[in-house]
């Protein structure tokens, strides 16, 4: 493993990842500075959540490296990245519906700084000596992401746009340094997406978190992102301010199909 500069945020260099022969990522590289917000975006099949993956853990890409904070994450497993303070809400939904919200953040927690079920439920061990860490951060989420009506219902009887901040209070309550987030707003109400950029930005500017964004509604990339990244075809085509990319023929063209690129 190779250090690199603590500089360093986010680093992607040269990601390659196929699945036999579809090429999801080709040669893809990079950054994100601290404090950033940053977005991702493409057409369907464009290899975001690959990326993401990547970043993650879930997927480990065949040529390339990934180096988070001076460490060269590649080849980690998803608990281990997770420890360093990356933490990703799922596109979809991924909690324990029959737990409430305030379960789902708890157990959250423990399972990804790996903890077993066991250590968890029974506040042994590792788990008993952080746990007064941990439920004060798990309350400071749900008074953040506005939960408190709900924190002992059942994740499964809320409505969709409430488990998707429950999703993204699970990924906060793991206190990350960068927040992945898969679309966090797909589904939602106006009104939802609204409260969903509002927590987005307050995250960025309360706790210092870092932000990387897939989103397809393309307003609410402008609003929120400093840069902006896009892919086509496992390749990144376009990288620079909302603005930059809004213009950039090769944007248009991913998007509208080539008869929108002026001649
Ligand atoms: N586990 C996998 N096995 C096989 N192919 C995969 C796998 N994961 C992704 N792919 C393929 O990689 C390509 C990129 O998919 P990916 O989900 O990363 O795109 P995306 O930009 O996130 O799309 P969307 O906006 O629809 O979520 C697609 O062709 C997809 O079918």
């Amino acid at each position: 493993m190779q250090a690199e500069p603590r500089a360093t945020f986010l680093a992607v260099h040269s990601v390659t990842l196929s699945f036999g022969g579809i090429h999801a990522l080709q040669d893809v590289s990079l950054e994100v500075s601290p404090g950033e917000i940053v977005s991702l975006i493409g057409p369907n099949g464009a290899g975001k959540t690959s990326l993401v993956n990547c970043i993650s853990g879930f997927y480990h890409p065949q040529r390339g490296r990934i180096v988070f904070q001076g460490d060269d994450v590649t080849r980690w497993p998803p608990h281990r990245i997770a420890t360093l303070g990356v933490g990703r809400a799922f596109q979809n939904v991924e909690l324990f519906g029959r737990l409430s919200v305030l379960e789902n953040l708890t157990l959250g927690r423990h399972r990804h700084l790996g903890y077993s079920l066991l250590q968890a439920l029974g506040y042994y061990g590792r788990a008993q000596r952080d746990e007064v860490t941990a439920r004060r951060r798990v309350e400071d989420v749900i008074d953040f992401m506005e939960l408190e009506p709900y924190r002992h219902q059942p994740v499964a009887s809320l409505p969709y746009g409430v488990q998707k901040r429950v999703e993204m209070a699970r990924a906060l309550a793991l206190e990350p340094r960068l927040l992945l987030l898969d679309e966090p707003m797909a589904g939602m109400t106006v009104e939802e997406k609204e409260d969903m950029a509002r927590f987005i930005l307050d995250a960025n500017a309360e706790w210092g978190i870092s932000v990387l964004l897939i989103e397809h509604d393309l307003a609410v990339v402008m609003d929120l992102s400093q840069r902006v990244f896009v892919l086509n075809f496992g390749r990144l085509i376009a990288a620079g301010s909302a603005a930059e990319v809004a213009a950039d023929a090769h944007v248009v063209e991913a998007y509208l199909g080539e008869e929108a690129v002026a001649p």
